[in-house]
């Protein structure tokens, strides 16, 4: 819900193509699409959903006050005020962002989108402007950042009420800069319709969420939108080294100019001369005629990418090259994105990986540089895209063991989604244990030094869902005190 403090909202002079029906104008001062959250004087919007339709809440969200509807087509059974837009999802983000004081005018909003890295890219443009002493603000899967306080999140794009507040907050703070994630669901509804971005970052496009886009088409349509966003004089900034994000940008771009990012050729900025080992990654950083080598504790050649991206944000918005090269030798990683949890005797990760490509890459990096050798523990999300377990279990093939567990089962028989995962798993040796914490413990136990364990999956989960339960589960913390319960005696290096 949100409501303003700066007096009513005309929704006629707000949304000049709407027709009233019951009324000349309604004005607004509160409103919501959950017709449990209307009091006395909301206007309520009736939003067409996957499951049910807003407009059959209607009499409920009258009787808890409502006293105007936005909807997207007339309604006979009501004597209510009626605004009828085209898209009322579109109509009630832009309600909520004049209701929110049009924030993303006063703020430089870079919004990411990609099937993976958008957390991480937005929390390394967050740390590099903070370096020079800026203020950031950041939403995303982990957290929301309004420049002073921070909330854990619930959505990686919350919807129009929460999303315009936290950006309203943000300008309350004097932020003047934000790092936003969009996900492909949240562009699919529209969520943030009508922000303004100066910049649409967009990290990679593989496979995800298809079990609600349908197709691979239809997934690349919605992340494809966020380019439509971009303010006038605005840019992209594309990974140039994955075929994804090259053809989103030439098939959906607007007429917008893109910045570019590689690791393997010609572009705006690049990465160069990389070399990695367990501790870390080595790259020359090159942007117009700067180049200076960097030393990251970071892994893997994805996280190098996503500097660049971070990186070209921050150019744009003011960083000098030889700040934003003394910014990226501080980086450190987003919890549970490849978050190393022990160094010696072996190395333990625990890693967001959910989707096939993103445990490929990560089982691939961490290959090169264990000496030993590499225990993956995995699972698959209950209730999303099942087509992608198959994969998920080739995606872990490479690793010399593969330990399969629950991940967020939900409404799913635990079984059903491993039985799925173990079907693709083509050459390595399996273990399956459905407890998470088993599956960790067998890991744990099985490596000796040299070894790598690497957990997969949660990163910063706190919590594993098990039907409607959600059970207290951390990777990182049961690691910790696992390890520590069972050789109080043996030296081990835990990372901070
Ligand atoms: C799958 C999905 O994205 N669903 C979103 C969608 O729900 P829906 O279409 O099913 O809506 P619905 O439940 O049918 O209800 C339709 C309308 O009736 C209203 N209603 C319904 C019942 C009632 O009693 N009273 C009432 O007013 C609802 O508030 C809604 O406005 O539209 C709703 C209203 O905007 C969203 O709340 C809901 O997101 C829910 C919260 C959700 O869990 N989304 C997840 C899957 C999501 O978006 N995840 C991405 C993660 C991406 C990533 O990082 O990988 C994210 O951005 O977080
Ligand atoms: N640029 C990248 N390309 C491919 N994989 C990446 C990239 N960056 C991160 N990853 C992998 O994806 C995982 C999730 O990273 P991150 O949380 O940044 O992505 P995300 O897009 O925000 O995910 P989600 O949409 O689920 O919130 C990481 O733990 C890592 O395994
Ligand atoms: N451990 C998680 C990852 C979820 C990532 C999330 N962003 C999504 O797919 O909605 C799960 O599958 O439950």
């Amino acid at each position: 819900m949100i409501a303003s403090s700066a007096g009513a909202v005309s929704l006629r002079r707000l949304l000049p193509a709407a027709s009233f029906i019951g009324s000349a104008d309604i004005g607004v001062s509160h409103i919501t699409d959950r017709s449990t959250d209307c009091r006395p004087g909301s206007v309520f919007a009736a939003l067409r959903g996957r499951t049910v339709d807003g407009i059959d809440y209607l009499d409920e969200a009258i009787s808890n006050g409502a006293c105007g509807v936005l909807t997207d087509r007339p309604i006979t059974s009501t004597a209510v005020p009626q605004c009828v837009v085209s898209n009322s999802r579109i109509a009630y983000s832009e309600v909520c962002r004049a209701l929110a004081g049009r924030p993303d005018q006063r703020l430089r909003v870079a919004g990411v989108t990609g099937t993976d890295g958008k957390t991480s890219v937005c929390s390394m443009i967050r740390k590099l402007l903070e370096s020079c002493g800026q203020r950031c603000g950041q939403l995303g899967t982990v957290e929301n950042y309004d420049g002073v306080c921070t909330e854990t999140s619930t959505l990686t794009t919350d919807e129009p009420p929460k999303f315009w507040n936290s950006l309203s907050r943000m300008t309350s703070n004097r932020t003047t800069m934000a790092a936003v994630e969009l996900s492909s669901q949240a562009l699919d509804q529209y969520r943030v319709a009508g922000l303004q971005l100066d910049l649409a970052v967009v990290t990679g496009v593989t496979r995800d969420h298809l079990d609600y886009h349908g197709t691979p088409h239809a997934y690349a349509a919605a992340k494809g939108k966020i380019f439509g966003l971009v303010r006038k004089g605005g840019r992209a900034i594309i990974n140039n080294d994955d075929p994804g994000s090259r053809d989103l940008f030439a098939k959906h771009n607007c007429g917008i100019d893109a910045i570019t990012c590689s690791l393997d050729g010609p572009a705006d900025l690049r990465a160069t001369d990389l070399t990695s080992n367990k501790t870390g990654v080595r790259f020359t950083f090159q942007m117009a005629d700067f180049a200076e080598q960097i030393q990251t504790e970071l892994i893997g050649r994805h996280n190098v990418m996503n500097m660049l991206l971070a990186a070209a944000v921050a150019a744009e918005f003011g960083l000098a090259p030889e700040q934003i090269a003394a910014g990226l030798s501080k980086i450190k990683s987003p919890p549970g994105r490849l978050e190393r949890i022990v160094a010696e005797p072996i190395n333990v990760f625990v890693d967001y990986a959910h989707t096939p490509d993103a445990l490929a890459r990560v089982v691939d990096e961490l290959k090169q540089i264990t000496q030993g050798r590499l225990i993956v523990v995995f699972g698959a999300g209950g209730g999303r895209d099942a087509d992608k377990r198959p994969l998920l279990g080739q995606a872990a093939s490479n690793a010399d063991l593969a330990i399969v567990t629950n991940d967020n089962p939900r409404n799913e028989h635990p079984q059903t989604i491993i039985e799925h995962i173990l079907a693709g798993i083509t050459s390595t040796t399996v273990e399956v244990r459905p407890d998470r914490c088993d599956a960790i413990r067998l890991a744990l136990d099985a490596a000796v030094p040299g070894d790598c364990v690497l957990i997969a999956g949660k990163g910063h989960e706190t919590y594993q869902e098990i039907g409607t339960r959600q059970i207290s589960h951390n990777d990182a913390a049961f690691v910790r005190r696992y390890l520590s319960a069972r050789h109080p005696a043996t030296p081990i290096t835990a990372c901070a």
